[in-house]
């Protein structure tokens, strides 16, 4: 960050408009790309109109992978954006629109500006950090993966849920690997997940045999941005290479030539050729939900519905009298483990929310005590 830092000043330090290099994107240029009204009214509530954009298809580290109507090109980001950029989020992720400056005899574009986002797939980032990093942007819908066998878990199914739909991603669950399991196992499954009180569709497949590969394919709409999530070895790559049919992700990268070094940025996010646009993410190991109350509204709609009738307004449904969530819970109209998760994500986002004023807390006691050692006339003797 430090050398990205310098960098942006060396190369720079003052603040420069850039150029339009290009006729001004209209809406039937990129709509096949998922560009549309709302991203171009976006774009001209941030001054950002008559900008050349593209969408993000790959980052690795500085190096971006773009699209627009022309094909695709690589791209840098600009000092100036670097500059002024402070949150990791801020920065372009995969899905993202980018209004970007590039001359064909360019060998990179460079990056200005991100357009605001519609939507996003973001988790806590790996460590103890509180920060959130992003996964996705702009996704229409998140294609949720879970094998059938061993991957199974409903809590899990749940927590991915949380966080899509605090993303504003609609889901849809994909059951894989079903040539593994007996139809009984499978029907028993499902019954699991409508008995979680999940209601986003469920489509079961396997990648072997074929069977519910092609229901997946017909929910495609073409212009749409799908991002499959989901463990490690569950088939997420698999599947994507069924629906490219001869294309292959591993060889979807795109070397760059002509410098030192040989570089290879892996594309994440593809088309199909029925338009619709896939994106394939690494297996999540960790999986925090910081910030996901928003979300649990949705995922547990029919528990902030009961709670409408408790007894008192604050009430935590926990041992309250006058509870109606569970008096639900007693009468077996709300299944018990929908109640049990709904306590746990809701415990972990109250735990996140905990874990990161306490952390503000600390820096700002840490302060303070910055602050009284230097006035203490030992400090430095001591340190
Ligand atoms: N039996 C069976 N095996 C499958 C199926 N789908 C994928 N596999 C196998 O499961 C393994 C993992 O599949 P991948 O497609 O690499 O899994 P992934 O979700 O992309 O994994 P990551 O890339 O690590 O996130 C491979 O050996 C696949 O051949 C399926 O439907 N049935
Ligand atoms: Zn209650």
């Amino acid at each position: 960050m430090l050398c990205r830092i310098v960098n942006a000043l060396r190369s720079n330090i003052k603040p420069r408009s850039f150029e339009v290099s290009h006729m001004p994107p209209t809406i039937a240029h990129l709509q096949h790309l998922g560009w549309d009204e709302w991203f171009a009214a976006q774009a001209e509530e941030k001054g950002l109109t008559g900008h050349r954009v593209a969408r993000v298809v790959a980052v690795d580290r500085e190096q971006l992978l773009v699209m627009d109507e022309s094909g695709e090109f690589r791209a840098r980001l600009a000092g100036r954006f670097l500059f002024m950029t402070e949150q990791s989020v801020d920065f372009p992720c995969v899905g993202d629109w980018v209004c970007v400056q590039h001359d064909s005899a360019d060998r990179f574009g460079i990056i200005h500006d991100v357009i605001p986002r519609r939507s996003f797939l973001r988790r806590k980032a790996a460590g103890d950090t509180i920060e959130h990093q992003m996964i996705a942007a702009n996704i229409d819908v998140a294609l949720i993966v879970q094998s059938c066998q061993f991957d199974f878990n409903v809590n899990r199914l749940e927590r991915y849920l949380v966080m899509v739909r605090n993303g504003r991603v609609a889901p849809v669950v994909l059951l894989t690997k079903t040539d593994l399991v007996t139809p009984v196992t499978l029907q028993q499954l499902r019954d699991d997940i409508g008995n979680a009180g999940i209601t986003a569709a469920v489509i079961a497949l396997s990648n072997v045999t074929g069977a519910g590969v092609e229901t997946v394919r017909d929910m495609l709409q073409p212009g749409k941005t799908y991002c499959l999530l989901g463990s490690s070895g569950v088939g997420k790559s698999t599947l994507i290479n069924r629906l490219l049919g001869r294309q292959h992700l591993e060889t979807g990268g795109v070397s760059g030539t002509g410098e030192g070094r040989h570089t290879t940025v892996r594309r994440e996010l593809v088309r199909l050729d029925n338009g619709a646009m896939l994106i394939d993410n690494p297996g999540m190991r960790e999986f925090g939900i910081l910030g996901a109350e928003e979300g649990l509204g949705d995922s547990f709609a029919d528990i902030y519905a009961l709670a409408a009738h408790c007894k008192y307004a604050d009430c935590a449904h926990a041992n309250e009298p006058g509870c109606a969530v569970l008096r639900a819970v007693a009468d077996g109209s709300l299944p018990q483990g929908h109640y049990r998760n709904f306590l746990k994500l809701r415990n972990e986002a109250e735990f996140h929310d905990l874990s990161y004023l306490e952390k503000r807390q600390k820096d700002k006691d840490f302060g303070r005590f910055l602050k009284s050692a230097r006035k203490d006339p030992g400090f430095r003797r001591k340190s």
